[in-house]
């Protein structure tokens, strides 16, 4: 094998695709497993580190239209909150289809930015398209790439942020307060943050449900992100079974293995992201639409992908 070409945080931060060609990708790839059925990519295996609730994730795929596949390991790590440590490490390693070991690299931005991405084409297919005020429940890094994300497809007038730890809420609002033409600000309560808003997110490693029917009015969109193994939740039973609401997975087979919010309630899913993307989605405008996002391999290494022909592209130049 030739010398590993490893991109750490920094170059791949350097080489990441622009904000527009990433969302058009990743929507081709939903589209591309879902109604061409042409990405080979099993539910992933997740081992629980014991007497933790630490877990060492194994997501392959293989991508044959754009001659790669690959795999992500990443550690979900919630307890490194405390410690000041990212709760996401992993690593991307990128093949070509003969089997050569094309690169690895960081996965920290590409999870934090695909996931907000699909969260965001998801919320296009279903909100509705004037929404205007956008509740994200949680603070970490998905909060920002989430609240990143939906505002370049949004003209929201109004972002609110709720956090179990209020000031983890305030910074971030610090943090991002250039971020776009709209107001951003802490709520006191989940209930709050929701009231009349259009699109909600949770983005928490919480356990226990935090979102609740009567959080959500009627034809809102809510993007479900933490909670993705069978012991976890976002979501409470009032919601998950409220005859008003559809379910939308980034991936059939793998919500009925990993979604606690799913396993737990009963609730059946309706539809997946690729169908919804190329075949829209007719509504009740007085109907929840619910995307449960679990995060799937195939954008990992259509990511890792980019950022390698961007690599290659630099390289040719100079
Ligand atoms: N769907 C995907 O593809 C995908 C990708 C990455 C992360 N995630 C999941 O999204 C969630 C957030 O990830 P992150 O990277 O932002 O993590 P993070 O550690 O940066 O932030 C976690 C957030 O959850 C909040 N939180 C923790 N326990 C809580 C509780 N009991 N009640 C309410 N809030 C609580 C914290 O205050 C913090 O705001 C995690 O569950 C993570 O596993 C999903
Ligand atoms: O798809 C992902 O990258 C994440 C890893 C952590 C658990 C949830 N899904």
């Amino acid at each position: 094998m030739s010398k590993l070409l490893h991109f750490c945080a920094e170059e791949v931060t350097r080489l990441f695709p622009p904000f527009l060609v990433h969302l058009e990708a990743l929507k081709e790839t939903m589209i591309e497993y879902s109604v061409k059925e042409s990405i080979v990519q099993p539910v992933r295996q997740q081992l629980t580190v014991p007497n933790t609730a630490d877990r060492f994730i194994s997501m392959p795929a293989c991508v044959p239209s754009r001659g790669v596949m690959g795999i992500k390991v990443i550690c979900a790590v919630p307890s490194n909150k405390e410690k000041c440590l990212p709760t996401h490490l992993g690593c991307i390693q990128l093949y070509g289809l003969t089997g050569e070991l094309l690169c690895q690299m960081d996965a920290e931005e590409i999870t934090a930015k695909r996931t907000a991405i699909c969260s965001a084409l998801a919320s296009k297919a279903l909100a509705n398209p004037d929404s205007k005020i956008l509740a994200v429940i949680g603070a970490g890094v998905q909060a920002e790439s989430h609240i990143q994300a939906l505002s370049q497809l949004f003209n929201f007038s109004e972002i609110r942020v709720w956090n179990r730890t209020k000031s983890r809420a305030e910074k971030l609002v610090r943090e991002l307060h250039d971020v776009g033409n709209f107001n951003l600000c802490v709520s006191d309560t989940v209930g709050s943050a929701c009231s009349d808003a259009d699109i909600v997110c949770t983005v928490t490693s919480s356990s226990e449900p935090v979102l609740f029917k009567d959080h959500v009015k009627p034809g809102a969109h809510v993007n479900v992100v933490g909670a993705s193994s069978p012991t976890t939740r976002e979501v409470g039973d009032d919601l998950m079974l409220s005859d008003n609401l559809v379910i939308v997975a980034d991936c059939l087979n793998a919500i009925k293995l990993e979604s606690g919010d799913v396993i737990q309630s009963g609730a059946a899913p309706h539809h997946e992201l690729g169908h919804v993307l190329h075949f829209p989605l007719s509504r009740d405008p007085d109907q929840i639409t619910l995307f449960k996002n679990l995060g799937l391999a195939c954008q990992d290494v259509v990511t890792a992908h980019l950022i390698y022909k961007q690599y290659l592209s630099e390289s040719t130049r100079s």
